[in-house]
C-alpha cells in the first residue's frame, strides 16, 4: 500500500503541553482519511506541522515519500491546503484571488475557470469576498487549495460554515475525489457522523495520541456481538434469550441480542434462532449489527483513559 502522507512518532510541545503526542498517522493514497477529535485534540497543529508551518519537537513527516522538513518546498509542491485562517483580501472578487494566487504557482489562467466549476461556484466569482457567506469562503478556500491539481489535499474542517444542503454537497463532493482526480484528501472534523459519510479510512485523536487508525470498513465490521433478531414477538423473544443468559434488549424491528465475543457469532446466533423457531418465535431477519463510529470511538477513549489510569496510578 502506498503512503500519500506519513509521519512517525510526531511531537510537538507548547510550553509544558505535549499537543502531538507520538503520532504516526499512515494515509494510503488516494484515500479520503477522515482525522477525528474532540476541540482541542491536536488536528489543527498537526496539519500545521504537515504543511511544514510549525517545526516538529521530534518525529518526521513525509508527503509522497518527501521529507517535509528538509525539503519543504518539493513535498509541498504536491498539496493544496484549506486551513481555518483563509487570508483572503475581502476587497477583491473571488475569481482575483484565485488569479493571484495561480500567477503565484504559475499555472495558467484556465484553473481558475476549472476550480470555480469543481467547486459550483462559478456564479460567485465575480462578486467581492467582503460578501460572501462563510459557506462560499469555505468553497472559495477549497478551489484555491484544488489550483493546479495536487495530487494531496490537506482539509482542515471543510465543511465548517456550510448550511446542511452545502455540506452534503461537500460530503459528496469530497468523496468522489479520488476517482475523479486520483488525489488524496485527509480532513478533519469533530463530527463523527459526517466523517462516517465521507471516509474511507479514519484516524482518531485523543488528547495528542492517535488512538486509533485504520480502514472505516474494517474498524466498523470488528464485531461487538450485537445481532438483531427481527420478530414481532420481541418480548418473548427477549424472556427466552435472557433465559439462556443472553443479554438481549428491545430494538427498532424486535430484539438486539449480544453474544459474548469468545464464540463464532455465526454459531451462536445459529443456535437461538433455532431455539426462538422451536418456541413457536417467528424470526423473519438476523443481522449482526456493524457497530457506529461513535461505539469504536467510545471504546478507544476508554482504552485512553483506563491505560493513563494506570501510568497514574
Ligand atoms: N501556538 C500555540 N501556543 C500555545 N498553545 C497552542 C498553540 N496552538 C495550539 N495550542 C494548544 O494546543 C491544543 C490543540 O490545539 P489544536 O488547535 O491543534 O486542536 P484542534 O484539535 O484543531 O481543535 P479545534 O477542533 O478546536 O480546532 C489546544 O489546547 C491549544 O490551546
Amino acid at each position: 500500500m502506498s503512503l500519500a502522507i506519513e509521519t512517525e512518532h510526531l511531537v510537538r510541545r507548547f510550553g509544558a503541553h505535549t499537543v502531538v503526542d507520538q503520532v504516526s498517522l499512515r494515509v494510503p493514497s488516494r484515500s479520503v482519511y477522515g482525522f477525528l477529535g474532540r476541540n482541542g485534540a491536536g488536528k489543527t497543529t498537526t496539519f500545521k506541522l504537515l504543511l511544514g508551518l510549525l517545526r516538529p519537537d521530534a518525529g518526521q513527516v513525509r508527503i509522497g515519500g518527501i521529507d517535509v522538513v528538509r525539503q519543504r518546498i518539493a513535498a509541498l509542491r504536491q498539496v493544496g491546503a484549506l486551513l481555518e485562517a483563509q487570508g483572503f483580501y475581502p476587497h477583491l472578487k473571488g475569481r482575483e484571488q484565485l488569479d493571484l494566487q495561480r500567477r503565484l504557482l504559475g499555472l495558467p489562467a484556465s484553473e481558475v475557470d476549472r476550480v470555480l466549476e469543481l467547486t459550483e461556484m462559478q456564479a460567485h466569482g465575480g462578486r467581492t469576498i467582503g460578501d460572501y457567506s462563510l459557506g462560499m469562503r469555505q468553497r472559495l478556500g477549497l478551489a484555491r487549495a484544488l489550483l493546479g491539481a495536487p495530487s494531496v489535499l490537506i482539509l482542515d474542517e471543510p465543511t465548517n460554515g456550510l448550511d446542511p444542503e452545502g455540506m452534503a454537497d461537500m460530503r459528496g463532493f469530497l468523496r468522489s475525489l479520488p476517482e475523479r482526480s486520483g488525489a488524496t484528501v485527509l480532513l478533519s472534523s469533530h463530527l463523527l457522523g459526517e466523517i462516517e459519510q465521507i471516509a474511507s479510512h479514519i484516524g482518531m485523536l485523543c488528547e495528542g495520541r492517535l488512538v486509533l487508525q485504520g480502514r472505516l470498513e474494517d474498524l466498523q465490521a470488528e464485531q461487538d456481538g450485537a445481532v438483531l433478531f427481527g420478530t414481532d414477538a420481541a418480548a418473548a423473544a427477549i424472556d427466552l434469550a435472557r433465559g439462556l443468559g443472553i443479554p438481549a434488549d428491545p430494538c427498532d424491528g424486535g430484539m438486539l441480542a449480544r453474544f459474548a465475543l469468545d464464540q463464532p457469532i455465526e454459531a451462536a446466533s445459529a443456535a437461538l434462532n433455532h431455539q426462538l423457531c422451536t418456541a413457536g418465535i417467528a424470526v423473519h431477519t438476523v443481522a449482526p449489527q456493524r457497530r457506529s463510529l461513535e461505539a469504536v470511538y467510545r471504546r478507544a477513549s476508554q482504552a485512553l483513559s483506563s491505560t493513563s489510569n494506570i501510568a497514574l496510578a
